[in-house]
């Protein structure tokens, strides 16, 4: 049997990290959520086919910047999509935006509060509709620029 799927984009196996950030869509993505839509971006793929790579950047970087710096062709689509999101506030001259970080863990469907991961307060994933999806009681840090944001996941 034979099955035709689409997609999107397709990177050649020799892509920068550069032309996967300007041309995976992501850009698009933090353009609409700062016009208030939840977004998404996730890895999905079988052990060792390159998620922690193309997420963060390879693992010397990690060592030497924190989850993979702020500096470096090889970083990931984290840091850059940090950068991009302070850049588009700074192009806008944005008043009145304050971005707000958490960040969490679901692993075999327990949630860990990776910022208090010896939260006593129970996390439980809602909805609500002014918030969207939430996890609830999760520790949030208020981030000023891209490098508060890179300090979330020191
Ligand atoms: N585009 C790339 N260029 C160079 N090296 C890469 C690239 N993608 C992945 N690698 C290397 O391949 C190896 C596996 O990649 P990675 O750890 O990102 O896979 P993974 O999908 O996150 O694996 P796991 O599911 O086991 O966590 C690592 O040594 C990584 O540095």
């Amino acid at each position: 049997m034979q099955r035709v799927f689409n997609f999107d984009v397709v990177f050649e196996e020799a892509a920068s990290q550069s032309e996967v950030f300007d041309n995976c869509g992501v850009k698009d993505l933090i353009q609409l959520a700062l016009e208030g839509y939840n977004c998404t971006c996730f890895a999905y793929g079988q052990t060792n086919s390159g998620k922690t790579y193309t997420m963060t950047g390879p693992p010397d970087e990690t060592q030497q910047h924190g989850v993979s710096g702020l500096a470096g062709q090889s970083r990931g689509l984290v840091p850059r999509s940090f950068a991009h999101i302070f850049d588009l506030l700074r192009s806008r001259g944005a008043q009145g935006f304050k971005v707000y970080a958490t960040y969490f863990e679901i692993y075999n469907e327990q949630i860990t509060d990776l910022l208090n991961p010896r939260s006593i307060y129970p996390h439980t994933i809602r909805w609500s509709s002014t918030s969207g999806f939430y996890v609830d009681n999760l520790f949030v840090i208020e981030c000023d620029s891209a490098d508060d944001l890179m300090g979330v996941l020191a």
